[in-house]
């Protein structure tokens, strides 16, 4: 079945919130960035990488929420459009799912159904989407109904739904009046990034500055103005990619695409003394999706069983394949939406980076 959204291009086609912040400080930045330049270079520079929906964003998020203000109340309405863009886009995949399965409503649910419809065909302006307090009332009835649920619990990893069609369980809170996305409302939401987005934060008196790329095809010949100076590259991949199909190319399965492009980076000469980090990320969702899609089905040349760990440990062996001698290499499993566990991991993974380069200069038993 089709990722179609019903012909709404609601993400993806607009600056996310972090682009226009780039964008409106550029002429600020660029009179300080002669200042800046000897700063930046004293930084240590994380290069965020992976295939589109990966969690790169997500992470870069984090890094805002744990290491510098957060988001303050007109930072965080920038992503209520988007929310609510997210929220229409899966009640559409939903509702597609249902009559491609041939999952019938009752008719009041159908009633309901056909009012979403119907305002869906009446916006104007995706850009600068709300969702009306009643419609938000309607959709939550086509979520909460049976036969909706029994969909989403029995076959959501049978078709393409957005990571955030979960935004449904609180769909009446998002669309009251006076709502303000909350921390977890913006590490949840979905915008593909279309340009190179950076952040400076000071963690563990070390100054690092982070730059996010967006991972679709057509961001990926970008990558290359970001490779200068780079101390550590932090890939990830979605755990959750094994059974899926890459949605720019059927022909490729998605993890399988990940894993070149890893093999491609870990082996480019620029990167010779970075070290490389890897996130096996969507590490819940992985969990979840292999109680019903087992492993196998997607790479034949796995043959153990499809417990967690066996499942996990095939996925890791494959990407450490392609890290060679000169590497300092570390790999985590991440839920990159779960701020404790990125703030975890993220520690952990600087720690050992300062220890092994402790270790290279004979500083370090
Ligand atoms: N359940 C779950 N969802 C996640 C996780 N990591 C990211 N997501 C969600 O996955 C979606 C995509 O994440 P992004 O961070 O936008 O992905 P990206 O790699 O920046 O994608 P591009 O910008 O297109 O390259 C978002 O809705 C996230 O909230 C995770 O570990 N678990
Ligand atoms: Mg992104």
């Amino acid at each position: 079945m089709g990722a179609g959204a019903g012909g709404l291009s609601l993400r993806g086609a607009r600056l996310s919130p972090e682009e226009r912040a780039n964008s409106s400080k550029s002429r600020a930045i660029d009179r300080a960035l002669s200042k800046d330049h000897t700063d930046d270079l004293n930084r240590f520079k994380i290069l965020l990488l992976g295939t589109a929906e990966s969690g790169k964003s997500t992470i870069f998020r984090q890094m805002r929420v744990l290491h510098l203000d957060g988001y303050a109340k007109e930072d965080a309405l920038e992503y209520l459009s988007i929310i609510h863009s997210n929220c229409m886009e899966a009640l559409t995949q939903l509702v597609e799912a249902c009559s491609a399965f041939g999952i019938l409503h009752d008719i009041t649910v159908q009633e309901d159904v056909d009012r979403f419809e119907g305002f869906k065909k009446k916006l104007r302006d995706p850009e600068g989407l709300v969702i009306p307090v009643v419609i938000g009332r309607c959709m939550d009835r086509v979520w909460q109904s049976s036969s909706m649920q029994m969909c989403y619990e029995t076959r959501r990893f049978r078709f393409a739904l957005l990571d955030s069609a979960k935004f449904m369980d609180n769909i009446v809170r998002l669309t009251e009046d006076n709502y303000v996305p909350t921390i977890q409302d913006i590490v949840h939401c979905r915008i593909s990034t279309t340009g190179i987005n950076e952040i400076a934060f000071n963690h563990k008196k070390m100054d690092f500055k982070m730059v996010d790329v967006g991972g679709q095809r057509s961001e990926r010949r970008k990558w290359i103005h970001c490779f200068d100076n780079v101390d550590m590259i932090l890939f990830i991949v979605s755990m959750s990619d094994y059974d899926q199909l890459d949605p720019e190319d059927h022909k490729y399965n998605r993890m399988k695409q990940s894993y070149e492009i890893f093999k491609t980076i870990v082996h480019c000469d620029l990167f010779r003394h970075a070290s490389i980090v890897l996130f096996l990320n969507k590490y819940d969702v992985f969990v979840e999706k292999l109680k019903t899609s087992p492993l196998r089905r997607s790479f034949k040349s796995y043959d153990g069983d499809n417990s967690e760990e066996s499942a996990r440990d095939f996925i890791k062996k494959l990407f450490r394949r392609c890290i060679t001698d000169r590497h300092k290499f570390f790999v985590f499993e991440t839920t990159a939406t779960d701020t404790g566990n990125i703030d975890l991991v993220f520690g952990s993974a600087v720690a050992h980076i300062v220890n092994e380069n402790l270790r290279s200069a004979g500083l370090h038993e």
